[in-house]
């Protein structure tokens, strides 16, 4: 039988995801803007929230990568920082759930390795995807079990701030690959087709797109660069 990551083999997954401070902040959007992703041919959805990924899934019935994305007080960990936000989740049954794997302090001063152990005891058979940012935590993440990494934090983090994918014929990547067995997402900044083939084309096991599909602020700005530079 297929499993869900084999679905995902050499395609596209649409993220999927407005922040309550985006223009289009709405599950029924975000449930419309998975079918478009579903009719324009994409395998899987990447979606924030209970009530996005609720809806995004009486709308298309492709596999979902579900996440929270929720503030820490003493944390900059904002996706699926807690056993809070995965017992959430789990009201929707994601057929994954990524979540920061970065080595940052996490709330409550918990460990990354004591939160893949309780996931691990309560929902046993639920998929892992940990978002990384550097190298050596994409390897802590196949150690603690992961079932695939993603470069979804790679120039998010204070190590990383600015990097892109793109950079050094995507250089990261590369190095990610290199570096661990587990299937590797890429994810983040990949803005163009040609780039998310290139990423396909260098091993990655499947490619997130978000901002260049789902994002319209995004894309209208990328267009007013181009005209006025
Ligand atoms: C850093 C962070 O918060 N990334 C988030 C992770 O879920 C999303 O806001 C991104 O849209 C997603 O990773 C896809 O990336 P891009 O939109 O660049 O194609």
């Amino acid at each position: 039988m297929k499993t869900v990551l084999d679905v995902l083999k050499g395609k596209l997954i649409v993220s999927c995801q407005a922040l309550e401070n985006e223009p289009l902040h709405s599950s029924f959007i975000m449930s419309r803007m998975a079918l478009a992703a579903a009719q324009g041919g994409a395998v899987a959805i990447r979606a924030n929230s209970v009530v996005d990924i609720a809806a995004i899934k009486e709308t298309v019935s492709l596999p979902v990568i579900g996440i929270i994305k929720r503030d820490y007080a003493d944390s900059e960990v904002f996706i699926t920082a807690t056993m809070k936000e995965i017992d959430e989740l789990m009201a929707v049954e994601p057929e994954i759930i990524a979540l920061d794997a970065t080595d940052r302090p996490r709330p409550h001063g918990e460990s990354l390795a004591a939160l893949v152990e309780q996931i691990r005891t309560r929902y046993p058979s639920l998929l892992l995807m940990a978002d990384i940012a550097t190298v050596a935590e994409a390897k802590t993440a196949q150690m603690l079990g992961f079932d695939c990494v993603g470069t979804t934090l790679h120039g998010y983090t204070a190590d990383t701030q600015g990097r892109m994918l793109r950079e050094n014929d995507c250089g990261f990547l590369r190095d990610v690959l290199a570096t661990v067995t587990v299937p590797v997402v890429a994810e983040g900044n990949v803005d163009t087709p040609e780039l998310a083939a290139r990423c396909l084309e260098l091993g990655a096991h499947t490619v997130v797109v978000g901002g260049a599909i789902t994002r319209p602020q995004q894309i209208t700005a990328r267009f007013v660069a181009a005209i006025e530079s």
